[in-house]
């Protein structure tokens, strides 16, 4: 198949294969069973955990404000809300993690303006639901502690 480059309006020949978003042929086929794509999975979080000090972080944070909301006998859907949200700051950092990767991949050691967008946008939006995590951490876990703590201070 034929295309044109919009810039240069010259052709290029793509083969036909290569833009089937069904067939990736040009991806490596490795994970030939769900039980073995589980596997490298837990490869990323373990591979975020080993070498990514604000994954361990959030980590930490997330189990100590379940581990609170348990102990507070939060409401279920309360609970369910703040797992939900540190389970979101978890996976903005491991999508981090896998474009920090592409673009190093890319560019290697050279600087470049849109790896540093792609880099910039990526940190920002861990930074983003981290802001929220802590938000509805507050919302829903001062008022319980407050309650308990108040007799002890008044
Ligand atoms: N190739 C590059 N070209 C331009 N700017 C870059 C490039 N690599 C990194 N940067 C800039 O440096 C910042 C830090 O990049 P780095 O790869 O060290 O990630 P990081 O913020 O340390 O991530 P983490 O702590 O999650 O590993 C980026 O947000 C970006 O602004």
């Amino acid at each position: 198949m034929t295309l044109y480059s919009e810039k240069s309006e010259t052709a290029v020949s793509v083969p036909e294969a290569n833009l089937s978003p069904v067939n990736r042929s040009l991806s490596w086929k490795v994970a030939t069973n769900l039980l073995v794509s589980f596997r490298y999975a837990w490869q990323g979080v373990a591979y975020a955990f080993r070498t990514q000090r604000n994954f361990r972080i959030h980590v930490v944070v997330g189990s100590f404000a379940v581990g609170l909301a348990i102990a507070l006998s939060l409401a279920p859907v309360e609970l369910a809300v703040i797992i939900l949200t540190c389970g979101i700051v978890l996976t903005m950092e491991l999508i981090n993690t896998a474009l920090e990767s592409v673009v190093d991949l890319t560019v290697e050691q050279t600087y470049h303006e849109l790896a540093k967008i792609a880099k910039d946008c990526a940190a920002a939006a861990v930074l983003i639901s981290a802001l929220i995590s802590v938000s509805v951490a507050a919302c829903l876990l001062l008022p319980p502690l407050w309650q308990i703590l108040q007799p002890q201070f008044f």
